[in-house]
């Protein structure tokens, strides 16, 4: 069980007056897919590099599976968790997509006979066995990123945090993406941190933590939180087109279910309505 639990958290850079995070308190539970959502600066990203360990708080304090994320358990942490960046090309170290997977796994001293058999494993998870021997500069946008995800998988962690991970990508890579990650995350038991302005990766999600001058300002579900409006156009991701559709339908007197409806929804409501 890899739960996360944040207390009474604040950080501040060290060259800034103002804390960019202020008395956060949060838990994310174990196996669950949760979205950080906020407008830019909002310390998504400062949030996700806090639990990896790679800065320090400046008070309160973060577990991860019951350890404190500090400079002694950084080796323990980074077992733990995996993070995916949005730019792949900033990730690729090797000559082919084998080296790169194999990277992390030198990094960790994996014994040379092992390694093989990992790096055909994690490419396997992510549709990426044809591909070993090619230069990861000859790859799209997506295998890309499916590749960043491999070197990840191989060693084996029980989070990934996805740091903006598909904004790169066109949308069908983007859905394909995202839909593997869905099925990685049932069949090994991952939690999912996704930090996204997407509308698509923020509906994944199971809960859903909304950040906004250096506080959570709302935590919920993808229905709780995408019906509100206000808050979505202040943050900045937009209103999903479902929403508006169903205000305009509201609009012209239709009786249509006061709660939120993804896009697939509103058309199954609408489908029998019609018949
Ligand atoms: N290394 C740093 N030193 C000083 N200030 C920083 C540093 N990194 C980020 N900041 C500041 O901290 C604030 C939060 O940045 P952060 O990258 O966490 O936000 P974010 O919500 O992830 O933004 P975005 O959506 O644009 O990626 C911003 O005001 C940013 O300018």
């Amino acid at each position: 069980m890899t739960g996360i639990k944040i207390r009474k958290l604040v950080f501040t850079y060290p060259d800034s007056k103002y804390p960019v995070l202020n008395n956060i308190n949060l838990d994310f539970e174990p196996f669950s897919w949760t979205a950080i959502i906020g407008h830019n600066g909002s310390g998504k990203s400062t949030l996700a590099r806090l639990i990896d360990g790679l800065l320090s708080p400046t008070a309160g304090s973060i577990e991860v599976d019951g350890i404190q994320v500090n400079e002694s358990s950084l080796g323990q942490i980074h077992q733990q968790i995996g993070f995916v960046f949005q730019n792949p090309e900033n990730q690729f170290v090797g000559a082919t997509v084998a080296d790169d997977v194999a990277f992390g796994l030198e990094n960790r001293q994996v014994a040379q006979n092992e390694m093989g058999e990992k790096i055909d494993k994690a490419l396997k998870m992510v549709g990426m066995s044809d591909y070993k021997n090619t230069a990861p500069i000859n790859l799209s946008g997506g295998q890309k990123q499916r590749v960043a995800l491999a070197g990840i998988l191989a060693l084996m962690p029980k989070i990934i945090i996805l740091d903006e991970a598909t904004s790169m990508l066109d949308p069908l890579a983007r859905q394909e993406i995202l839909s593997l990650l869905q099925r990685l995350k049932n069949e090994y038991n991952l939690s999912i941190i996704s930090i996204t302005h997407d509308l698509k990766e923020i509906e994944l999600a199971d809960k859903i933590i909304v950040l906004n001058d250096s506080q959570v300002v709302k935590q919920g579900t993808p229905s709780e939180i995408l019906k509100d409006k206000e808050l979505l156009l202040e943050i900045g991701v937009g209103v999903p087109a479902s929403q508006q559709l169903q205000k305009l339908l509201v609009e012209r007197g239709i009786n249509i279910p006061n709660r939120y409806l993804n896009l697939e929804e509103l058309k199954n409501w609408l489908k029998q309505q019609l018949q």
